[in-house]
């Protein structure tokens, strides 16, 4: 199965549900050195879903950023998306790569185990998403993992996403412990300055872009 590589690390912000200002959210998160956009919307309005998703795509398409969609490999192949992010209540890794090709970005939620990313990993998924690691306000009963878990699975070959309760400051031990991207939602569209809260967990990798231009 073959698995589509993706640029960089970063920070990954994830949209929450329908907000009148979405698509400048998303653009004040982008400015503010956003690498990859997801869109999650846990409504079941599917004319508005493809209406906002065709947006912040060709939002994401300006800054040449991936656009992934939540849960919906249906919408992501309507649309053209970058790829679709898969959870433990979704279809499998193989099944989205058939849809979307071989090129999609495929994301799974992994949790707190191992043996499910290692799974996701052979399966041909492009990243695995570990988490949540603190207490989420979004999503407060989200199964908890440890940070050794980014640790533990540093040879697994491709990139480890960190979610759950992440702000500027606890960022900064999970990239430490080997995250490569941080996916975001409260502390960057719930700040009152969102361009700003973004720069914060941009500025975690800074030490990437240093090296690299
Ligand atoms: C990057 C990333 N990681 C984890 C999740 C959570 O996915 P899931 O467990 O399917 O929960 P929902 O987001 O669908 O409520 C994610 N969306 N993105
Ligand atoms: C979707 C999801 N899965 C685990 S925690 C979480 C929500 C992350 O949001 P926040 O950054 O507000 O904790
Ligand atoms: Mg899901």
């Amino acid at each position: 199965m073959t698995s589509s590589p993706f640029p960089g690390r970063g920070l990954y912000v994830i949209t929450d549900g329908p907000r009148a200002d979405l698509a400048e959210t998303v653009e004040q998160a982008l400015i503010g050195g956003a690498r990859l956009v997801q869109y999650r919307d846990k409504t079941h309005e599917p004319m508005r879903r493809q209406k906002e998703a065709n947006t912040l795509l060709a939002l994401c398409r300006e800054y040449a950023v991936p656009l992934i969609v939540n849960d919906d490999i249906d919408l992501a192949r309507i649309i053209g998306a970058d790829g679709v992010h898969l959870g433990e209540a979704d279809d499998s890794v193989a099944n989205a790569r058939e849809v979307l090709g071989p090129n999609a970005i495929i994301g799974m939620s992994c949790y707190d185990s191992l043996e499910r990313a290692q799974e996701a990993a052979r399966q041909g998924a492009s990243y695995v998403a570990f988490g949540a690691f603190f207490a989420s306000p979004t999503k407060p009963l989200a199964r908890r993992a440890g940070i050794e878990l980014l640790r533990q699975s540093a040879t697994l070959g491709i990139p480890r996403v960190a979610i759950g309760g992440i702000t500027p400051d606890n960022g900064a031990l999970l990239v430490e412990a080997g995250a490569d991207y941080l996916a975001v939602i409260s502390a960057v569209f719930g700040a009152p300055d969102i361009r700003a809260a973004a720069h914060r967990f941009s500025q975690l990798y800074s030490f990437d872009r240093a090296v690299s231009s």
